[in-house]
């Protein structure tokens, strides 16, 4: 991996303790950094190197994956970490943190190859861009890139605006929007389980797939964050970026390699596909949601609108359920639900991909069978299971049983570390090419229309619950249901059945 110095802008800032120190840490300790890698933080706070130093290493205690307890380890990371004085909005602090980078280029004889992270609120993305270019810092005989944290822009428009802005002095090639979902083992595994499993690559189109449902279930609710969360809600925090990104790696149709462009091509096919959403549309196939007070853990905890730093007054979507159709030759007529939402009942990232019933019953008992089911958890635990039907040998009755194959997130890299290194190393797979974004903002845009004149109804859901239940009716429609946490063993013919006598099922 090639030397280089880490510009890293919001260094005293939450994700940058949370995430960032952590994630390059881990690195560090597996060995995964270039040998010559300096770090320059960079943030309002007046801080002294030491000062800086020891947040980073309290940081490192409080959330790294690799033990800290080695106090020569920690000491000799920290000595690759300075800290700079910076405000973004004046160009003469660009002129100091250039002497800076120069200066331990030099010491350290570094090639110039910078990495610029920007761990900063979006309103200060552009006036960065444009003062690193200003400055020169953005002028290197190496390479230089730029890693944006998300929100990336607020609609359509505004993420058109900001990446015309980027543009003026990074190139595409050298953009690197981070989604963290992209960097989760088992979204990344994706396109790995096709790929490698013949048996799955043949079963991953329209004739045997009958629906498939991503879900994003939380237990927190708005936690510290009101002030950004009550202006983006669950469509722009959670769905636009991080549900159809997993969407796009579920659809795309697998590249010959993969490579930043070959997938980032497959990802825009699935985009492109997308049957668009007419305003009229939106109400048939999206469920807003808010969480009201209720019970988590056995814990009572306040409704969306009593959260501190929320407007009472707020209709900000805490929930968002969506039905989406691929319109091509693989996937058309295949119904993807996608629904997530703060304050559920369980934490639990997952896709469910649900195959059709065969045409005939088993001829020798006529008996109906549980669908066979492909699910396949990407967090917190990752892991897979299949659910086929075999004939109990104790009953003589056929059943579904399930093969289940899981590990822990905390033993593996986090997406963070991943993609940071991924990006030390200049491969984009796994990251968020503009074409995507612009493609999803495209998509999304009627339902923030809709949600903006308020046309939707606002269903209110209790804390711990699944939902809303107008969700439930999205895929009761289509004789569908959610797959919750319980396996289960209706087919979907006893389902219509039970429903037209009126059992819940
Ligand atoms: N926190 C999280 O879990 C996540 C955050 N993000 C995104 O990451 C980014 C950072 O978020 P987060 O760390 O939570 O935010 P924080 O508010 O915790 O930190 C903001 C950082 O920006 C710095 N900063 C603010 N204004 C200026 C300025 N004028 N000049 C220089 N530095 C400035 C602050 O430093 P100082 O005060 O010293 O100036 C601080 O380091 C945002 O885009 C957010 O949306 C994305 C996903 C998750
Ligand atoms: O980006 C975000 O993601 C988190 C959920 O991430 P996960 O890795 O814990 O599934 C979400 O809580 C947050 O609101 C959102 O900004």
């Amino acid at each position: 991996m090639d030397a280089m110095t880490f510009v890293l802008f919001g260094a005293t800032g939450d994700l940058a303790k949370r995430k960032i120190f952590p994630a390059i840490y881990n690195l560090y300790v597996d060995r995964k950094l270039p040998e010559s890698f300096q770090l320059i933080g960079l943030g309002r706070r007046k801080l002294s190197e030491d000062e800086f130093r020891g947040q980073v290493a309290q940081s490192l205690r409080a959330f790294s994956r690799r033990t800290t307890s080695d106090e020569a380890t920690v000491r000799d990371f920290l000595e690759h970490i300075g800290y700079t004085e910076l405000n973004v909005n004046e160009l003469s602090d660009y002129a100091k943190l250039a002497s800076r980078i120069e200066e331990r280029e030099q010491r350290f004889v570094l090639p110039e190859n910078r990495v610029f992270y920007m761990s900063v609120a979006p309103e200060l993305f552009g006036t960065i861009v444009a003062n690193l270019q200003e400055s020169g810092l953005s002028r290197v005989s190496g390479w230089k890139r730029l890693v944006i944290e998300k929100p990336f822009g607020h609609d359509l428009e505004s993420a058109r605006v900001l990446n015309a802005s980027l543009a003026q002095a990074f190139e595409e090639k050298e953009i690197f929007r981070i989604d963290h979902y992209l960097g989760k083992p088992m979204v990344q595994n994706l396109e790995v389980l096709e790929y490698s499993n013949p048996v799955l690559q043949a079963l991953w189109r329209n004739r045997y797939v009958a629906n498939v449902q991503i879900t994003a279930a939380e237990t927190v609710g708005v936690e510290t964050r009101a002030e950004y969360y009550d202006h983006s809600g669950a469509v722009r925090d959670m769905f636009q970026n991080h549900m159809l990104q997993m969407l796009m790696m579920l659809a795309m149709q697998l590249p010959k390699h993969s490579t930043a462009e070959e997938v980032g091509f497959k990802k825009r096919k699935v985009m492109e596909a997308l049957r668009p959403l007419q305003q009229e549309g939106v109400e048939a196939n999206i469920v807003r949601g808010q969480y009201t007070a209720g019970q988590i853990g056995g814990q009572q905890v306040a409704g969306y609108t009593e959260e501190p730093g929320v407007n009472p007054a707020s209709t900000t979507d805490t929930y968002i359920a969506a039905r989406l159709w691929i319109d091509d030759y693989f996937w058309s007529e295949v119904p993807f639900y996608i629904r997530t939402g703060k304050r559920l009942a369980g934490k639990s990232t997952r896709i469910v991909i649900e195959f059709k019933d065969p045409a005939d019953k088993f001829s020798r008992t006529n008996e109906a069978t549980a669908p066979n089911l492909l699910t396949i958890d990407i967090g917190p635990e990752a892991g897979m299971t299949f659910q086929l039907n075999m004939k109990n040998p104790l009953n003589g009755k056929i059943e579904p049983v399930q093969i289940h194959t899981a590990v822990d997130e905390k033993d593996i890299p986090e997406a963070y570390e991943t993609l940071i290194a991924d990006m030390m190393r200049g491969d984009a797979t796994f990251f968020a090419h503009w074409d995507e974004v612009e493609l999803a903002w495209q998509w999304v845009q009627p339902i923030l229309n809709a949600f903006e004149r308020n046309e939707l109804p606002l269903h209110a859901y209790p804390a711990g619950s699944n939902g809303p239940e107008a969700a439930d009716r999205l895929l009761e429609q289509d004789g569908f249901h959610w797959w919750h946490d319980e396996p289960q063993a209706k087919s979907q013919e006893e389902r219509k059945l039970a429903e037209t006598a009126g059992v819940q099922v």
